[in-house]
């Protein structure tokens, strides 16, 4: 595996006439590893990849490709002197040119171009549709054809904007595991931008989670669901329901559900009021337990079902149980809390909610880094 770094972000601005739509970012991503901007609508995930190509000018800090300095204030190395590669959500191939001369394009006058793009339609599965013209494609097969494209001049690094968002639902999810195989595959360095969360975890190696312009965290897959840093990020990432507690000792809360017990030690004052993010997998069915919640809803999964629960106080979660024993909304079921990550934020306004996460000391033990 190569752990060379090979993309830095530090103390990145951009944006559109002065108006920093990104401040103060800063992400790194190392050789042969995918990297995904995740985020809603409107937070900066595709101006951030635009300054990364080089479209979009930097306003404060820099980029770092390899050992260059790409971007900083006042200059921006042109996008076709970078080696980047881009795939687009719309495909952006030439009409005129067949599924060969396309992937072909940028490697034409190359001497072996031929065989090149020989390994790479075999390598997207299109070998056998290579003299055919785009409009003769389908969605799934015309982006695989972008990306033998984006690939044919070996890139240092491969941009995605939202590549699979033109497919529908089984193709997306197919394609974005094809995807990151073929990546792997040619050790090619990437970084995707998403709003689906979905498809972040399961290209990605490294997710950024972005909010309003800043990111919040970068991270894996697991510790953004297990360990995330903010509210947002917990709200953001997975379902989640926060329940409030109050601090008994580093590593235990006292809520309605009992004492909930984790794997990660808090430095906030004991006594304080906290939130608890509780997922719909760390609740699970127990009907011998004391503590029972009444199912209020339910959404039937297929292997599992999910139910919207209310406890006693009023308070509601969410629960997944297997589904092969169905329960009725109205009905009363015991339930056990099964959560090793214990996550908690200080609660609005309580003494310690002024702490920031890096004051709040958490200490991790997962093992997954
Ligand atoms: N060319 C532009 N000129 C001025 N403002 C722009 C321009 N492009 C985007 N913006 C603004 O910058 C902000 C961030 O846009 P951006 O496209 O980076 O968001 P995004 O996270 O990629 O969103 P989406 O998921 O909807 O594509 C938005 O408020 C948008 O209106």
């Amino acid at each position: 595996m190569n752990h060379e770094l090979l993309l830095s972000l530090r103390n990145l601005s951009c944006g559109y006439q002065e108006q920093h739509v990104v401040q103060g970012l800063n992400l790194h991503l190392n050789a042969g590893d995918i990297g995904c901007l995740l985020g809603p609508s409107g937070c900066g995930k595709t101006t951030t990849l635009r300054a990364i190509a080089g479209f979009e000018p930097v306003l404060e800090g820099e980029i770092q490709l390899a050992d260059q300095i790409i971007s900083r204030a006042g200059f921006t190395l042109a996008p076709e002197k970078r080696r980047i590669g881009m795939v687009f959500q719309d495909y952006a191939l030439f009409p005129h040119l067949t599924v060969a001369e396309n992937v072909a394009f940028g490697i034409r006058k190359q001497p072996n171009c031929d065989k090149q793009v020989g390994e790479l339609l075999e390598l997207v599965k299109l070998h056998q549709l290579a003299q055919r013209y785009p409009h003769e494609l389908s969605g799934g097969q015309q982006q695989r054809v972008s990306l033998a494209r984006a690939l044919a001049p070996e890139p240092r690094l491969l941009l995605l904007d939202e590549p699979f968002s033109n497919l529908d639902g089984e193709l997306r999810r197919r394609l974005s595991h094809e995807v990151r195989d073929i990546l792997k595959a040619r050790g090619t360095s990437a970084i995707l931008v998403t709003h689906d969360q979905e498809e972040a975890f399961a290209v990605s190696d490294h997710v950024g989670v972005f909010n309003a312009g800043r990111l919040e965290q970068w991270d894996t897959p697991f510790n953004l669901y297990h360990e995330p840093l903010t509210p947002f990020v917990a709200s953001f990432v997975g379902q989640g329901y926060f329940i409030r507690g109050q601090l008994v000792s580093a590593d235990a809360v006292q809520t309605e559900l009992g004492v909930i017990r984790g794997n990660r030690a808090y430095t906030l004052p004991q006594g304080c009021a906290v939130d608890v993010l509780l997922r719909p997998d760390d609740i699970v069915p127990a009907p011998e337990s004391e503590l029972k919640a009444r199912i209020i809803g339910k959404t039937f999964l297929g292997a599992a079902t999910l139910y919207r629960l209310q406890l006693p106080t009023g308070s509601q979660l969410e629960a997944i149980f297997p589904s092969h024993a169905d329960h009725l909304p109205g009905q009363d079921v015991g339930i056990r809390v099964a959560a090793d990550h214990l996550v908690v934020f200080p609660a609005p306004g309580s003494v310690a909610a002024h702490f920031s996460p890096s004051e709040s000391g958490v200490r991790r033990f997962s093992s997954a880094v």
